[in-house]
């Protein structure tokens, strides 16, 4: 079995890993509470153990590390549910305080060794480890230095495994810490040299989606964190049932990832429409092809049509023909040419898996490496460089033992990126180097369960 080890970083990292957990282990019939498997259908345990581990009673338990630099957070989710290993716990003292450099030099420092042993035995316990999942955010303090720290001695001590990284990228329409560019900013370097796969969740595109598509009153993170873990639940789909192209964290490296920089993903989700709304859909394939290429739909707040597509994949739940998906998805192309490169033929993949998510009949993720993501850097890079043209707010940066130097080199990383995702839609040689396209898009075999989707919103108590 090929099993991957998250790791949950921080706060945002750690409610967002709840999250993911809450609604696999439902896929997977395994109860979130107490871990005890209840399912009905074989396929829900064929490959769970590429999330899970097995106990000797019949208990499964999140293969997952529960990190933060304060106790408070993963302590709540200590008590919530038996999925959780309290052995694989790890919290420091005091929280990084929003700020990437007690993360990285201080407060995540102390607590690393104690996260590596960890990890240590997780990946000792299982047969063959395919790689690392990291979810955590950028803007606060913990996710971005901590993170940066642990990216580092993960690709030194398991150079054959991949890092596959969760973003949550910072919106000032849901937090109004002013340095969390800072942040975001110093976490490049990590992610652009480190990381194999980086799935970027904009809280920007995530607050609209709440608030514009599905009319939600937010308060806290719940909602978005539901679609988030939705949207993850998706990506993963592939990972965790068998018979799927992508069926594992190197064929979605391979697949979608042209140049190692250029690695850069933004997830979408479709349906992502209000009960009412749900009514008035026919509620088809050609539906949900049209919405994952919609903008509204991703969870970034960037415009597909600003830049070119260097690969694309959808991935579909539920009854439905694989020959009409891969009619659709192909008609997508045929139609938007202009937005998808070259030089790269056969640049978009499908895959279907018969077991829908809970609660919808259908459903399709997207997964899309777009040039148009330069917009996205830009806004990082512009909000950070107003600060630091001033050197607004540094001190509390070199006062934990950062040097200047830090920021420019960080600056000229992120512009860097930017400049090769440019030429990239430019069809020049982006100088990344390396990878590789190929295969040929591909449908799913379908599985044996019969849906029984249950008779609830995913978004709402309607
Ligand atoms: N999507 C989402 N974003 C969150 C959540 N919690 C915090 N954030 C965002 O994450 C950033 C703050 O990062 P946190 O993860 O809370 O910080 P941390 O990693 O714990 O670091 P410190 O608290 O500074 O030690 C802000 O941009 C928040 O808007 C969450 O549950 N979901
Ligand atoms: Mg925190």
């Amino acid at each position: 079995m090929r099993e991957i080890v998250t790791l949950q970083i921080g706060g945002a990292g750690n409610a967002i890993g709840d999250s993911f957990w809450h609604v696999i282990s439902h896929e997977h019939g395994v109860d979130y509470a107490s871990g005890r498997f209840g399912g009905t259908s074989p396929l829900q345990l064929e490959r769970i153990n590429v999330f899970f581990n097995a106990t000797a009673s019949k208990r499964f338990y999140a293969r997952t590390i529960l990190i933060d630099t304060e106790a408070s957070t993963i302590q709540r989710l200590n008590a919530s549910s038996q999925l959780y290993r309290p052995e694989n716990f790890v919290a420091g003292s005091e929280s990084a305080g929003n700020n990437f450099a007690r993360g990285y030099h201080t407060d995540g420092a102390a607590i690393l060794d104690q996260v590596l042993e960890n990890t240590r035995r997780e990946v000792e316990s299982v047969d063959s480890l395919q790689g690392f999942q990291l979810l955590h955010s950028i803007g606060g303090g913990t996710g971005s230095g901590l993170t940066s720290l642990i990216m580092e001695a993960l690709v030194e001590q398991y150079p054959d495994n991949l890092l596959c990284n969760y973003v949550t990228i910072p919106s000032p329409n849901m937090s109004q810490v002013v340095v969390e560019p800072y942040n975001a900013l110093l976490s490049t370097p990590a992610l652009v040299n480190n990381s194999h796969l980086t799935f970027c969740l904009d809280n920007e595109a995530l607050f609209q989606i709440c608030n514009r598509n599905l009319k939600l009153k937010m308060s806290g993170y719940e909602h978005i964190n539901h679609i988030v873990a939705l949207t993850m639940s998706g990506i993963t789909t592939c990972l965790r049932f068998p018979g799927q192209l992508n069926a594992g964290l190197r064929k979605i490296y391979v697949n979608m990832v042209p140049f190692p920089r250029l690695h850069f993903l933004i997830p979408g989700f479709a349906p992502l429409v209000t009960c009412k709304q749900q009514q008035f859909s026919k509620g088809t394939v050609s539906e949900l092809v049209q919405q994952i290429f919609y903008s509204n739909n991703l969870l970034c707040a960037i415009d597909l049509r600003k830049g070119k597509l260097l690969t694309a994949a959808g991935i579909f739940r539920g009854r439905m023909s694989p020959r009409e998906v891969d009619q659709l998805m192909t008609g997508v192309r045929n139609k938007n040419i202009n937005n998808f490169v070259d030089w790269i033929p056969n640049n978009i993949k499908t895959a279907i898996c018969d077991i829908p998510p809970r609660g919808l009949k259908m459903s399709a993720t997207f997964i899309g490496n777009t040039t148009a993501i330069q917009t996205l850097f830009q806004r990082l890079l512009d909000a950070s460089m107003s600060m630091l043209r001033r050197k607004a707010h540094l001190h509390w940066y070199t006062g934990e033992g950062m040097e200047e130097q830090e920021f420019q080199d960080a600056q000229q990383e992120l512009q860097a990126i930017i400049d090769d995702y440019r030429s990239s839609a430019e069809g020049e040689d982006s100088g990344g180097g390396g990878g590789g396209g190929g295969g040929r898009s591909g449908s799913a075999e379908s599985g044996e369960e019969e849906a029984t989707p249950e008779a609830h919103c995913q978004y709402c108590t309607e």
